[in-house]
C-alpha cells in the first residue's frame, strides 16, 4: 500500500471560521439583482474547483459543469421556465396564487452566465461503494457540489440563483442531455453589489424560517429536543 498522506486537522483560526460561518449565513438564493458585468475565467475556475472538490459517494464524482452562455440557449431556458411557471402559478389558489405571480423567481437572461450541473448516474460503473444501497447517493452527491458553488460564490462576491421550475424533457432537449445524464440544478452567476439580508421569500411573505430547535431532537424521531449550549 502506498504511504498515505496526512496533515493538522486543528481547528481554523477565529478569523477563518468567521469567513466560513459568514458564508454560509450570508449566502442567498438571487433573482433579480445581476449586475451585466461578465464573471472573470480565473473566478469561475475557482468556483467550478469549489464544487469539484465536493464530497461524493464512492468518490464517483457524477457531476458535469455546463457552463451557458450563449444568449440563444438561454432564451430557450427562459422560453422552457416560462412555460412551466405557468403551470406552477395554477397550482397555487387565491392570495397564494397572487403571491407566487408578483414572486420573481429567475433571472436567466439578466445573469451573465448560466451553469447547469448535472449527475451521470453511470458514472462509476454498476457497482459504486456507498451507493449499493441507496442508488440516490449520485444526486445527492452532486448536491453537494452545489452548495459548495454556491458559497464558494458568496466569498467571491458572486450571486447564484438556483431556478428548478421546469419541465425535465425541455431541460434536456434544450442542453441536448443524454437519457442517464440528470439536469441536478439550473443557476444563474453573476455579480452582485447587494444581498437579501434574510431568504427573500421570508422578505416577500412567502414563507418564514423555522427555529433550529424545532428542527432537532434526541436519540428517535419526535425524542426530547435537542438544547445547544449556552454561549
Ligand atoms: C433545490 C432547490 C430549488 C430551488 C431553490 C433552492 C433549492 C435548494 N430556489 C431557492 C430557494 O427559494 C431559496 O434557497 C430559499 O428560499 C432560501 O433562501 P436563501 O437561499 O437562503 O436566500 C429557487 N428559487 C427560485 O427563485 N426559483 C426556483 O426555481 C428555485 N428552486
Amino acid at each position: 500500500m502506498q504511504p498515505i498522506g496526512l496533515k493538522p486537522a486543528g481547528a481554523f483560526s477565529a478569523p477563518e471560521r468567521e469567513a466560513v460561518y459568514r458564508a454560509i449565513h450570508e449566502r442567498r438564493d438571487v433573482r433579480g439583482q445581476f449586475l451585466p458585468d461578465p464573471i472573470d475565467d480565473a473566478v469561475l475556475a475557482r468556483l467550478l474547483a469549489a464544487a469539484h472538490a465536493a464530497p461524493s459517494v464512492g468518490l464517483s464524482q457524477p457531476w458535469n459543469f455546463l457552463v451557458i452562455r450563449d444568449a440563444g440557449v438561454r432564451g430557450e431556458i427562459r422560453t422552457a421556465f416560462e412555460r412551466a411557471n405557468d403551470e406552477a402559478r395554477e397550482m397555487f389558489e387565491g392570495g397564494r396564487r397572487a403571491l407566487y405571480s408578483a414572486l420573481k423567481l429567475q433571472g436567466i437572461s439578466e445573469a451573465p452566465l448560466n451553469l447547469c450541473i448535472t449527475c451521470d448516474r453511470r458514472r462509476g460503473g454498476p457497482v459504486v461503494l456507498g451507493r449499493t444501497h441507496d442508488t440516490d447517493t449520485d444526486l445527492y452527491s452532486t448536491v453537494c457540489a452545489v452548495q459548495n458553488l454556491w458559497l464558494a460564490a458568496r466569498a467571491e462576491g458572486i450571486g447564484v440563483g438556483w431556478v428548478s421550475i421546469f419541465r425535465d424533457a425541455d431541460l434536456r432537449r434544450i442542453l441536448g442531455l443524454p437519457e442517464h445524464v440528470v439536469p441536478v440544478a439550473y443557476l444563474c452567476l453573476g455579480h452582485v453589489t447587494e444581498l437579501f439580508d434574510a431568504p427573500e421569500l421570508e422578505a416577500r411573505g412567502w414563507a418564514t424560517r423555522h427555529a433550529l430547535a424545532q428542527m432537532t431532537c434526541t436519540d428517535r424521531w419526535g425524542g426530547p429536543a435537542w438544547e445547544p449550549a449556552a454561549g
